[in-house]
């Protein structure tokens, strides 16, 4: 296999779908020596199998505004490879959500769920429906509208979806209670769900949480204690929220967060009592992050991202491409020498490069992100057997699963120098898995 013209093939035969073409091409770039280390992978053709996904099903979502409009969306799931367990990946609801980023996202799924070390296949769905600024009746009519067509794809051995950006519990209750009348069965067929209905505790906390052990883990390697760290976050979402909280509990000094207008930095750290407005902010009143300055009077930057702050850590955790090559620029320039990702793929091909380049401890997102989708696995565990675990057990299971996929990252990817690349040892290991399962299954 040559990776360049693979993905010079695919280009040609996806040409309208930048984002896929970037994941693909980091990837193969990286596991390219250990594919050409197997002739009967080529043999079967194993990698466009592994690059094109087994199926993308979209549709119209249909549904009615508080005015009586009737509206009208795009709905999309993309199972992109179930050799190793069930399609499983989040739903997106954002205005940009497209076939390009769906895709990206889960072939992304696909080696990150290999590396958590549960049965699990890739896939990923969404619409371009935006739940900003919508009412909570229009939301839950648009997600049953969504689940009114989507039912008929998943199912709690077929295809488990969950959340991811604008989708939270509430989204994931509404579809959740939507595909349950459809079908009269009450099963694990969404994760995220409510503690009350069968949602495994510490899953709303997993992503960012396992993104700080994961840090942790790679300061480790250099001898680091997190501890009076200041760390730059974007994004104040989901995966945001409990990344600083992770950062306070463990001592370090979060000092940004952001969102798509613009980001707030605060010098003295965001503590317990302001990360608890900025939760009731974003989770209840759906707020803007602007407003956390006017409440603490502290800078607000418009139509900015927060990488030009200075500070020793950057957890981008808003979205795809945040970090493009000058900012990684800025941010080694101002002395960050770790870069460990909560979002899917928030750096640019020009940023990873700087910051290898630079010597920084760089983790991507199928690596350091993968808490979120590991919790879910063991909420599907959870799910199966009727049984709920503590909070306790289910956070040292989280943690020894970001412990292991570190370690797996270190076996493959430390070059001779000693320096780990933890791009190619992420890919590298989570192919391994994904291809012995496929070439075990045959031509299918
Ligand atoms: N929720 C989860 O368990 C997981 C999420 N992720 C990834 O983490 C990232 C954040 O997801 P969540 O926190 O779940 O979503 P969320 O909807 O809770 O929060 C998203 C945050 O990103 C900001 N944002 C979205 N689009 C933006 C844009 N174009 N420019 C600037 N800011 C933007 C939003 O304002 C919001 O603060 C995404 O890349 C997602 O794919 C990865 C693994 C698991
Ligand atoms: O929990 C899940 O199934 C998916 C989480 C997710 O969307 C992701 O890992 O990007």
């Amino acid at each position: 296999m040559n990776a360049l013209e693979t993905v010079e093939r695919l280009k040609q035969r996806f040409p309208n779908e930048p984002e896929y073409i970037q994941a693909v091409s980091q990837v193969l770039g990286t596991i390219e020596e250990e594919y050409n280390r197997h002739p009967e992978f080529d043999r079967a053709n194993l990698i466009e199998r592994l690059c094109i996904p087994d199926r993308i099903i979209s549709f119209r979502v249909t549904w009615v505004d508080d005015k009586g409009n009737v509206q009208t969306n795009m709905g999309y799931r993309v199972q992109h490879n179930n050799a190793i367990g069930p399609y499983k990946g989040g739903i997106r609801f954002h205005a940009s959500v497209n076939p390009s980023i769906l895709k990206f996202l889960a072939f992304e799924q696909t080696f990150k769920n290999s590396l958590t070390t549960l049965p699990m296949g890739g896939a990923k769905g969404g619409s371009d429906f935006s739940p900003r600024g919508k009412s909570n009746a229009e939301v839950m009519r648009f997600c049953q509208a969504f689940m009114n067509e989507l039912f008929r794809h998943i199912g709690p051995d077929e295809d488990v979806p969950a959340g991811d950006i604008g989708v939270g519990g509430r989204e994931v209750g509404y579809m959740f209670g939507q595909y349950k009348k459809l079908t009269h069965t009450f099963v694990g067929v969404l994760t995220g769900k409510g503690q009350e209905f069968g949602g495994s505790l510490i899953r709303p906390e997993a992503t960012g949480y396992g993104n700080v052990y994961f840090l942790e883990n790679m300061l480790k390697t250099r001898s680091i204690d997190l501890k009076g760290k200041r760390v730059l976050v974007s994004g104040s979402g989901n995966v945001a929220q409990y990344t600083v909280e992770k950062l306070i509990l463990l001592g370090a000094v979060p000092v940004t967060l952001s969102d798509s207008d613009g980001y707030i930095y605060d010098p003295d750290g965001i503590d317990a009592e302001k990360l608890a407005y900025v939760k009731e902010l974003k989770n209840v009143e759906r707020g803007r992050i602007r407003e956390y300055a006017e409440e603490y009077g502290v800078k607000y930057v418009a139509g900015a991202r927060p990488w030009g702050e200075k500070a020793d850590i950057a957890l981008p955790s808003a979205t795809q491409n945040e970090i493009d090559g000058d900012d990684a620029r800025t941010l080694v320039a101002n002395g960050v020498f770790a870069v460990s990702e909560g979002a899917n793929m928030p750096s640019t091909p020009e940023a990873i490069k700087v910051f290898q380049e630079a010597g920084l401890l760089y983790a991507p997102g199928k690596a350091a992100n993968a808490g979120g989708v590991a919790v879910s696995g063991l909420e599907m565990s959870q799910n199966s057997e009727r049984l709920r675990w503590s909070s306790e057990e289910v956070d040292a299971k989280l943690h020894s699963i970001m412990n292991e996929i570190h370690a797996d990252c270190v076996k493959y990817g430390t070059q001779t120098d000693g320096y780990v690349n933890y791009v190619r040892g992420a890919n590298v290991a989570g192919f391994l898995k994904v291809a012995k399962a496929m070439m075990a299954q045959g031509i299918v």
